[in-house]
């Protein structure tokens, strides 16, 4: 992201430069409001920013802080609904069963938990494998369980390369996970800090 800059009338973000590289993952925090769901839409391509860029090299999968499920679909379909719209094959079950959700992958979104319905919506974006994978508040209404796979998860698919970028409110999870967070402060929002790995360990922040 280059010199990204956005407002509502208002300005929400500015001056945002930040970089996510091939097997990295990075975490965004900052408090409620700082537009941090708004950069994660920008970088979606769903809201446009007033000036500056994202370079994307690769492909791209998001999970949006709301679930966005249909609701007159299945679980099973509602996750693999990304990679049938590609026309490739979708075998959600042994990811499914990792994140404690293949009991569910026949039911109707309404029929679940709102935990479940999260996981889901997590699920149906790292299904994508893609190079980069951005999650808003991944962690919100997982149980420990759930975490504990998630974070092994995404472990695992940074060691073969995928880049995920991650806003959340739950530092600990985060910080177990992140090679460098961005700190998000003030309005307009500014980088305000970069913490790496050192710090995170140390539990900056
Ligand atoms: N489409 C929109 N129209 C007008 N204002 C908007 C729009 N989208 C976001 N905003 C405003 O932009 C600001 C940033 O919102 P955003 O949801 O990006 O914050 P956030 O950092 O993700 O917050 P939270 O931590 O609560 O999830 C808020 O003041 C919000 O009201």
């Amino acid at each position: 992201m280059k010199n990204l800059r956005k407002s509502f009338g208002e300005l929400i973000l500015s001056g945002i430069s930040l970089e996510v590289k091939r097997g990295e993952v990075v975490g965004i925090v900052g408090p409620n409001g700082t537009g941090k769901s708004t950069l994660v839409k920008i970088i979606a391509g769903v809201e446009k920013p007033d000036s500056g860029e994202v370079i994307l090299r690769g492909t791209l999968a998001v999970a949006y802080q709301e679930d966005y499920l249909l609701p007159w679909k299945r679980i099973r379909e509602n996750v693999c609904l990304p990679l049938k719209f590609r026309g490739r094959d979708c075998s959600p079950e042994e990811l499914a069963e990792r994140l404690g959700l293949k009991g569910y992958l026949d039911l109707y979104p309404k029929e679940v938990s709102g935990g479940n319905r999260r996981k889901a919506a997590i699920l149906r974006a790292i299904l994508m494998d893609a190079d980069v994978t951005v999650l808003d508040e991944p962690f919100t209404g997982l149980d420990t369980a759930s975490i504990e796979a998630l974070l092994a998860l995404i472990s695992e698919l940074k060691g073969r390369g995928n880049a995920f970028l991650i806003v959340s409110h739950q530092l600990d999870e985060l910080f177990r996970v992140a090679d460098r967070v961005y700190v998000l402060s003030g309005r307009p929002a500014l980088v305000k800090k970069v913490l790496g790995r050192e710090e995170l360990g140390k539990g900056a922040v």
